[in-house]
Order: structure tokens, then sequence, then C-alpha cells
């Protein structure tokens, strides 16, 4: 018999912990896990799962006022919120019941209540409860950050955006990176008057600026209004229920809804880490090893919580790597290079590699090839919205080191273009295939 209750106990029933405890268990592990709002976590139940419902369910505008080029007569179509939000948040609730059954299946324990650590090997229920488990995974996540700022709880955050109740006339939309660029898609399509508010003078800087540019200027286009340089000073409430942005020298602006979307800090606040002795970064995440350990022997974190690549491809890669390293005797690490991502926003963006100013700064010859182009559909739609895809290269060694699309379905091209960039191949190898005619990832094997 153990000593403990439980071989591994798990903390957040998300992407890192639900892969976690369902590998740890098929090694033969014992393993609970406690979750305290939806199993799932964000991904599935207020990330990337009902963002890109939305972002489908948003793009129908446009599709419809094309489709009248292609023969279609759409008079009549009218959107409805209600409908969207509830068929979403109906799939999200599908999703969660068979996160909950690969639980039952694997004979994971689930505590749905909040738990915190009060040991190197025990954990406090809310329930009171005292449970000891020979090794526990922090796999918490992340929650959206609101600036100290006088009226900031007068905005929601991607918490609460996929609930509200109507949509909204106006909206001020605050950060410059994935979310926000997203929701602002998502709102201007549904007829919402988007204004997206940026602190600094770029977006989404992780990103290829000449790509970024490109994306600021659609998205001008199709109006959203994008403010730079704007320092929140803050917000109230006026008494026809607007919301009045302080912009100090900026200006003001009024608007009906204001979602902040500037970053999500590591939870691990009041979950009796420091207690534990469990050491945290200036960010409050989680430090660990490449083996996903703590400086405490027994606690291991995966995931947002370390704040390492906030993606749900890598928190459930880290929940793998550990639960194979630690019950399954076989050591894992991951490999963080040439990690594809995309953002959905309208249209979308992604990139893998090195972009043009990391290879710049990094490579002593850097060869940059560019395909700018019009979608086919977008031709005869009379959509003037041009894609951009651009191939970096070592000059070197002729491998393509970065590849960087904007365009309809660029994620989609991307996820197979980038096992051609983390394998390593050339340029040369690119030319050598031969094309798919006629569709837009030709032009990665067309570029001169
Ligand atoms: C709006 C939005 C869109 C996103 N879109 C994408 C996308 O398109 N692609 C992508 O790759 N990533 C996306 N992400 C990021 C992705 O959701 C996260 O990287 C991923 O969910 C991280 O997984 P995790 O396991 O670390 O944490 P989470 O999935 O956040 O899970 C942590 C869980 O722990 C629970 N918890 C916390 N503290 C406790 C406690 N003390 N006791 C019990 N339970 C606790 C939480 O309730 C939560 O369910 C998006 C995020 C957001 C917010
Ligand atoms: N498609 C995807 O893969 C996807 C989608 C959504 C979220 N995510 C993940 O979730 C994370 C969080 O998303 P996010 O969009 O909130 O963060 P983000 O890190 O992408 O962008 C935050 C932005 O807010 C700005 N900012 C920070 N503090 C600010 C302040 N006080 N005032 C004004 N601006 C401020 C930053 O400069 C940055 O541009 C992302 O980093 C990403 O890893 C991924």
């Amino acid at each position: 018999m153990s000593d403990f209750d439980y071989d591994l106990f798990v903390i957040g029933a998300g992407s890192g912990g639900v892969r976690a405890s369902r590998i740890a268990a098929s090694h033969g592990a014992r393993v609970a896990v406690a979750e305290e709002y939806r199993v799932g976590g964000t991904c599935v139940i207020r990330g990337c799962v009902p963002k890109k419902l939305l972002v489908y369910g948003s793009h129908f505008a446009e599709d419809l006022s094309d489709a009248r080029r292609f023969g279609w007569d759409t008079k009549g179509a009218t959107f409805d919120w209600p409908t969207l939000r509830d068929n979403v948040a109906a799939e999200v609730d599908r999703l969660e019941g068979l996160y909950g059954q690969t639980f039952a299946n694997n004979k994971v324990e689930v505590f749905h209540e909040r738990a915190t650590l009060s040991g190197p090997q025990s954990i406090k229920l809310a329930s009171g409860k005292e449970i000891t488990a020979r090794t526990i995974l922090v796999a918490t996540g992340a929650w959206p950050s609101v600036p100290p700022i006088p009226g900031a709880d007068l905005g929601i955050t991607s918490n609460e955006v996929f609930h509200l109740p109507a949509l909204p006339k106006r909206a001020v939309i605050a950060g410059a990176g994935y979310i926000a660029n997203e929701f602002a898609g998502i709102f201007n399509e549904l007829g919402v008057e988007v204004t997206l508010v940026t602190r600094g003078d770029k977006m989404l800087r992780s990103y290829d600026q000449e790509i970024v540019e490109k994306l600021v200027g659609i998205s001008r286009e199709k109006g959203i209004d994008i403010r730079m340089n704007f320092p929140f000073k803050g917000a109230q409430k006026q008494a026809d229920g607007s919301i009045l942005i302080d912009g100090g020298d900026a200006g003001m602006i009024e608007t009906d809804l204001l979602m902040w979307a500037i970053g999500r800090v590591p939870n691990t606040a009041n979950l009796g880490l420091e207690e534990v002795g469990v050491s945290l970064d200036a960010t409050g995440a989680v430090v660990v090893g490449a083996d996903n350990r703590t400086n405490i022997e027994s606690i291991y974190a995966v995931g947002d919580v370390t704040n390492r690549v906030q993606l749900t491809p890598v928190a459930i890669r880290e929940g793998h790597a550990f639960a194979d390293s630690v019950f399954g005797n076989n050591p894992q690490t991951i490999d963080y290079g040439c990690i594809p991502t995309a953002v959905f926003s309208n249209p979308p963006i992604a990139g893998v590699g090195l972009t043009e100013e990391e290879a710049r700064a990094k490579l002593a010859d850097v060869k940059i090839y560019r395909s700018d182009f019009r979608a086919m559909k977008n031709v005869l739609a009379g959509r003037n919205e041009r894609a951009l895809y651009k191939m970096i290269v070592d000059g070197a060694t002729d491998k393509v080191v970065g590849l960087h699309l904007i365009g309809p379905d660029s994620g989609e091209i991307l996820q197979a273009a980038a096992i051609a960039v983390k394998a390593g191949l050339t340029k040369q190898a690119f030319d050598d295939t031969v094309a798919l005619h006629p569709s837009m990832a030709e032009e990665l094997v067309l570029m001169k």
C-alpha cells in the first residue's frame, strides 16, 4: 500500500492538466485532478474553441456579401447574436462532457472545486478535505490582466465576452496582441463599430512586422479604427450607460463596451506556492526546468502557469512529456524551436521560425522572398484585399528559416508548410515541389 492518497494530484483541468492526467493514468498511476471552474480549461471553455467558432460565425457577413458576385441572392439575410452565442455555448458544453468522459474512462478522479497546496505532497480542497499525493502538478493556467487604473473594472475581458446578452453598438478593445486583433475582427464583421487601442506604436510584436503592417492596413480598410500610442488614464460610466475613456493627450473615446486584451498573467495567486517554497519569477510564473520540475522535488508545473509559450498545443506537449517522464519511465523534453502560430484576425496571419527582423539580427546573409497577391476568390468578389507570403532564407545554407503569411486560411496553410521549415528544408526543396493549382498555397513553391 502507498503512503499517499494518489500517485499524482493535478491542480487545473485545462489543456496541460487533462493531458498529463490521462497519460499518467495510462501508465498505471492513481490520479486525481481538481478543477475550480469547468473541465477543459481556457482553450475549450473560454479560449481557442469558442473564439474560433465566433471567427467562423462572423465571417459569414463578408462571405454573404461576396456571394452576390458569385450569383447568389442573399437579400433578407440577417444575423442573430443569441443564436450564435448559444450554439457556441452548447458546443462548449458538449466538449466539456467529452473531457469528463475521458477522465472517467481513464479512472481519473475529479474534484470540482478549488485546490491549494498545503505542503510539498499535500493539497487542501475548498471543501476543507486534505489530500496527499506523491507528486503534484500545477497546471492552473493564466488569467486576463487588467490595468490598475480608475474605472478599469468597467471593462470586460475574454472571460466574459462569450456571454454578452447583446452586441454593443460600439466597442473599444485595449491591447495589441492576439485576443485584441481576433476580437476586433469578430466584432467588426458582426456590425459593431470597433476601436482598437494600443499603448505603443506596434502590434503583435512577435510577428513579422511587414505582415502586421498589412493587417493594420486591411483592418483599417474594413472599418476598424486603430489608435496607437493611446495611454489609458482611466474610464468612467456616463449617465446614459456609455463609458468614457480618458487617453490624456490622445483624447477621449466614448464607447458602449470596453474589453481588456492586454495579456494574461500566470494563475499563482493564493495557491500556497510561496508557503511551500516553490520559486516564482517576477511575473508570478512558476519556475521550472526542462523536465517541468520546480525547485521542490515533488512539485511540477506545465502550461501557461509557467509562462513559457502560452499556447494550447505547447501546454499539451508539456503535460504529456511530464507524464511520460515521471510515470512512464520515458524522459521527454520539449523542443520549443519553430512553433507555428496564427492570429485568427480577419484576414488571419500565421508564422513559423525567424521573422525578417530576427533573421537580420542573427544571420550574416538573409534572403527574403515575397509573394504579394490577390486571392482568386477576392478578385471575382471585387474585394481589393491582397495577401502577402514571406519566406526568410539563410543565404549561407539555402535553408528556409521563416515563413510568414497573411491571407485567407493562412493558419491552415502554414501548419502544413511548418513541417518543411521544422525539418530544415531548403528554398530549392520548395522550388522542386510542383505547384497545386489553383490554390493560394502554391505561392509557397513559386516564389522568385
Ligand atoms: C480568448 C483566448 C483565445 C485563445 N486562443 C488560442 C488559440 O487559438 N490557440 C492556442 O494555441 N491558444 C489559444 N489560447 C491560449 C490557450 O487557451 C492557453 O494557452 C491554454 O489553455 C493553456 O493551458 P493550461 O493547461 O496551461 O491552462 P488552462 O487551460 O487555463 O487551464 C487551467 C485550469 O486550471 C483551473 N484552476 C486554476 N486554479 C485552480 C485551482 N486553484 N484549483 C482548481 N482549479 C484551478 C482553471 O479554472 C482552468 O480550468 C487562447 C486563450 C484565450 C484567453
Ligand atoms: N491564436 C492564438 O494562438 C491565441 C489567441 C489568443 C490568445 N493566445 C495566447 O494568449 C495570450 C494572451 O493573449 P493577449 O492577446 O491577451 O496577450 P498578448 O500577449 O498577445 O498581447 C498583449 C498586448 O497588450 C499590450 N499591453 C500589455 N500591457 C498593457 C497595458 N497596461 N496597457 C495597454 N496595452 C498593454 C502588450 O504590449 C501586447 O501588445 C497570448 O500571448 C497567446 O499566447 C493565443
